[in-house]
This record gives structure tokens, sequence and C-alpha cells, in this order.
């Protein structure tokens, strides 16, 4: 009998569900097919895709980028499909992405597995909606520009971030901390035999170096490379992202979640890997919270860490939990040790691919186009000198080509070519004369913008020049945008740059980075999740002469104790 119940049940759910979802699908069709009839429609113009199905026959098997790019160019710059159950908006034009991107209306973030299935839910920075996203961007935004990761004036999307690096104390301690993580970069890559030729272990150090600048310029606790638990958690947010790609074909056709074992083997990797970035930031968490107990207790003896630079705290740790117990005073929930949590895993999370593929980029690009390498070697040079150290953030507007080459990397190989996808919120949206229903997945086709002839002099050169202006100082044409724009723009976007920056200085202060032998650079691309990352990676690093006493990245054997 409970047997059959059970059944009854079983049978009634599907049935339900499989109703739903045709209902949903169709109305879709309904909608467009009517306005078609009636000749005007609300709806912004696009393809009708099949029912069900929507377009996902027309984007899958390409490369996972160009087939957005070409529907948005054939209806206009602004197309609207549906991919099988959700709705998308996909923008091409700059003046379009500018003037969406400002509104409240397109500032939601899609639903996801991921997020409601009640893993994450409503935290954090990346995904989070409404007043828990507002009130966390507010508070990041200030955190940073009291720790220097970010100058209170400077839009450093518009113009050269030289102006911004005249530089506060507080970024000043920033920068000596990258230099720092920068120097172990390189002893790490060094090796004790030689630099290193194996590019899957350049590729996870990289990885290691943007974890380590979020861990100790954002969070205030510098993390060695041989650490084996920060080793797993920048491991696992990798593989997070290889992880995420799985679970897209689920987002679009929820119904393959029926698939028996298919549904259940993604999200138990993803619950998996959940709790090993639960446990290493709470873990964290403790540890700032320790340290900063004993500074202010004078216990650590040598003045700590935890407010290093001239008494403003150097942690998002300290400043967020120290805002929360002001706000528990006045009874507003919003922060939260587990929204405290979610947020630094978001900013891991956004910290470190990013970087290390942007990074990846920019080595391929330096064996790509040596005359260039060598310009830019030529001019820290000039800087320099015979001085034994690495090239730091005070340095930037003395070396505006080093400069230029990077923004031209991030030009042609934006790691974020759709930017971060953001969602219509429940009220719809209206735009230049069309509604834009509730839920709808936006994606700004950044790269598009990037490479289009009408904004860029023969785009596909690579020209870092086109970023200097008649006095050899850096600028930042307004169509330039991967770090996005508007409401949700990056909040790392000075701290990108000041990484990326030390980072490349860095390396080509020790190397000069070549073809393999026999190989031709791959600068080809494949989009892994939202990221758009080299399909080869293969190069060689040539030590270049350092002064007899120079340290910098030298290595002694200890530090490879632990396994790679
Ligand atoms: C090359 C490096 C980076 C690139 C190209 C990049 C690009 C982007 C883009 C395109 C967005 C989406 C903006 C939008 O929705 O309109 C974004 C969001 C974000 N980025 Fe970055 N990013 C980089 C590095 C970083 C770093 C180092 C951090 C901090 C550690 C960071 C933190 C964030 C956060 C928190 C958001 C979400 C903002 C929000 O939803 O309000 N990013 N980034």
């Amino acid at each position: 009998m409970y047997l059959i119940f059970f059944n009854l049940a079983v049978v009634s759910a599907l049935v339900f569900y499989i109703t739903r979802t045709v209902k949903r699908s169709f109305q879709y069709e309904v909608q467009q097919l009517y306005s078609f009839l009636r000749g005007s429609s609300k709806l912004p113009p696009g393809p009708l895709g099949l029912p069900f199905l929507g377009s996902i026959p027309s984007v899958t098997g390409m490369d996972g980028y160009t087939p957005f790019s070409q529907i948005a160019t054939a209806y206009g710059g602004m197309a609207y499909f549906r991919l099988g159950k959700k709705k998308v908006l996909v923008l091409r034009e700059p003046d379009m992405i500018k003037e969406a991107y400002k509104l409240a209306a397109f500032s939601d973030r899609p639903k996801t597995s991921f997020k409601d299935d009640g893993l994450i839910g409503n935290k954090g920075i990346i995904q989070s909606v409404g007043n828990v996203w507002s009130e966390h961007r507010r508070l990041i935004l200030s955190a940073f520009r009291t720790m220097g990761l970010k100058s209170a004036s400077a839009s450093s999307s518009s113009s050269s971030l030289a102006a911004a690096s005249s530089v506060s104390p507080a970024t000043q301690h920033i920068a000596e901390k990258m230099q720092h993580d920068v120097q172990e970069y390189l002893t790490f890559v060094a090796g004790p035999g030689g630099a290193t030729s194996d590019m899957a272990l350049l590729e996870r150090l990289t990885g290691r170096l943007a974890g380590s600048c979020v861990s100790s310029c954002v969070l205030g606790l510098p993390k060695s490379f041989a650490d084996p638990e920060f080793v797993e958690n920048v491991e696992v947010i990798e593989e997070g992202f290889h992880v995420g790609e799985k679970l897209a074909p689920f987002e679009v056709l929820p119904i393959l979640k029926m698939v028996p074992g298919l549904w259940r083997r993604v999200q138990e990797k993803m619950k998996r890997n959940h709790c090993v970035t639960c446990r290493y930031f709470k873990g964290l968490i403790r540890e700032k919270v320790t340290e900063t107990a004993a500074d202010q207790s004078g216990g650590s003896g040598d003045g700590g860490s935890g407010e290093a630079c001239q008494g403003s705290p150097d942690s998002l740790i300290t400043i967020y939990r120290r805002e929360m117990t002001k706000r528990e005073a006045l009874e507003t929930k919003i922060l939260s040790e587990i929204q405290l949590m979610q947020t630094i895993t978001d900013l891991f999370c956004a910290g470190t691919e990013t970087i290390k593929y942007s990074l990846m980029w920019m080595m391929l690009y330096m064996a790509k186009y040596p005359e260039i390498q060598q310009k830019i070697q030529d001019e820290i040079e000039s800087v320099i000198g015979d001085e034994d150290r690495l090239v730091s953030w005070n340095d930037l507007s003395l070396l505006p080509y080093t400069e230029a080459t990077i923004l031209e990397c991030l030009r042609l190989r934006p790691v974020l070519p759709f930017g971060h996808p953001r969602a219509v919120h429940d009220g719809g949206a209206e735009f230049r004369g069309y509604e834009v229903p509730k839920g709808t997945v936006v994606l700004a086709l950044i790269w598009d913008v990037h490479q289009d002839p009408r904004y860029w002099e023969n785009p596909q050169q690579f020209r870092p020049s086109r970023f200097l202006n008649a006095e050899g100082k850096t600028f930042r044409p307004d169509n330039f945008i991967p770090f996005g724009t508007g409401r949700r723009l990056c909040l790392g976007d000075q701290m990108a740059m000041m990484q990326l920056f030390t980072s490349f200085s860095g390396l080509l202060q020790r190397y000069t980075i070549a073809p393999k032998v026999g190989v031709q650079v791959d600068l080809n691309w494949k989009i892994l999740l939202s990221l758009l990352v080299p399909k080869t990676f293969q190069l060689d690093l040539i030590s270049r002469s350092r002064p007899a006493h120079s340290t910098l990245g030298q290595t002694s054997d200890s530090n490879f104790q632990h396994s790679m």
C-alpha cells in the first residue's frame, strides 16, 4: 500500500514538473508569435528558437562565445532569446551595455542551482541581490579604500591608474605585500634546478600567486606557497570552475536532473568543494580573530600584522566584524559570520582564476611578440637600474609602456568576455522601448566591444601604444571595459591592476619568455564556464642575468619540501 502511494506521488510530481516545464517553455514562443502576428513586439528582437529547446542548437557545438556575438550582431546589437528554460538578453553595443548596467532593474544575478538549491542562498557579494548585495558592496568598497586597495577618488575604469598610484601609506603597505608574494612566486618558479619547464606547474604556481595576494592583501594573512591547506583551497576553487561548467546543461534544461545519478554526481562534487572552502575560510577567520585579539592585548610582542598600517586595519575580516558588532546594537541582521565567510570565498574566487589566466595570456603574448617584451624589459631596466629589487606599484607612472601592454592584453583577451552574468529583477525592466521579462539573464559582450573597428584602429593588432597619449602617458579609452561597468563594476579592479603590474614586471625582470623550441605560440582560446582561457600553454622561461648580489627569485631547497 505504502509503495503504491509512494509511486503515485512520484508519478504526480513528474507529471506536474513536466507540464510546468513545457508550459513555461512554450510561453515564450506564444508571446513571440503573438507579437509577430500583431506586427509589434514589446520583447526585444531575437530568434524564435525551437519549442522547449529554444536556441540551444544554435549555440552548442561552437566555441561558447561566437554564437552569442553572431546573434547579437544579427539583431542590431541587442538580442533576446531562450536557451531551454533560461531567457537571455545579449548586448554588444557599448552605449547599450553602459545604459542597462546603470539601472537597478539590471543589477540582479541569475538564479542558479548552486545558489538557490540551498548551498549558498542570498549570501556574499558576487551572487547576492537586494539589500544583502548593496550592504556588502558598500562595506567592501569602504574597507578596500581604508586598506589601500581602492583609491578614494580615481575611477580606475576611465583614467590611468598612474595618478592613483601616487601612493597613500595604506596602498604602499599593500604594494609591499604584493612584492613579497611575487618574490615567493619567483622563488618557486626558479626551482632548485633552474626555471621550471613544467607548464602545468607554472600554471598552478600562478594560481597560488593570485590566491596568496588575496590572502595577504584582503585578509591580512600571508600564506606560503607550500602551505598544504592553502594549496588545497586554491586547487578546489580552480576545480570549482570545471564543476560549474558541468552545471550549465542542468541550468538550461533542468529536466536533465531526472536522469538517475547524473545530477547527484555533480551536486555531490559541488557540496564537497563547498565544504572544503567553508572549512578553510572559517579557519582563516578564526586565525585572524585570534591574531587581532593577541595584538590588542599586546600578546604578539612584535606588534603583529593585525594592525600593520599605522593603525588602519589590514584585514577585511577585522573591518567586517567590527561593523557587525556595531550593527548588532542596532539590531540589523544583514551582516553575519556566515555572510562574512561567503564574502571571503567570493573574493577568493573572483580574484584567483581571473588573475591567473590574465597573467598566462600576458606570458603568451610576450612569447609571441619578443620585440614588445624587449621594450618592456628596457623600460624596467631604465627605472630599476642596478637596484636589487622588484618593480613595485610605486614605479607605475615611470613604466607607461609596461602598463599599456597589460591593458592591451586585457583588451584582446578579457578573461570575463561576457562579464559576470546579470539578471533582470523581479519587476522586469523597460529598456529602449522594450519590456525585458524578470529573471532574464543578461550578457554584456565585452570582447565584442574591445574588437569593434569603430572604436579601435586595426583591432586585431597587438599594439600597446594605443593606450598611450601624445605625452607618452597611459590612458583608458571609454570603450575599454574588462572590469565591466555600472552598478556591479568589479570591486577588485584596482587590486587586479596592482597585482598584474607587480607580477608581470617581476616575471620579466627575472625571465625572458620565449616559445618552446619547435612549438608555435598558440593564442587560441576556449571558454571555461565564463572564463576566456588559453587552449594550450607551452612556453620557455629563460633566466636573465642579474647583478651578482641579487636575491630576486633565489631558491633554497627547503622551499620544496612540500609536494607541488
Ligand atoms: C584581471 C582580473 C579581473 C577581471 C578582468 C575582473 C572582471 C570582473 C567583471 C567583468 C566583473 C562583473 C562586473 C559586472 O557585473 O558588471 C567582476 C565582478 C567582480 N569582481 Fe572582478 N575582475 C578581476 C579581478 C578581481 C579581483 C582581484 C577581485 C577581488 C579580490 C575581484 C572582485 C570582484 C567582485 C567582488 C565582483 C562582483 C561585484 C558585484 O557583484 O557587485 N575581481 N570582475
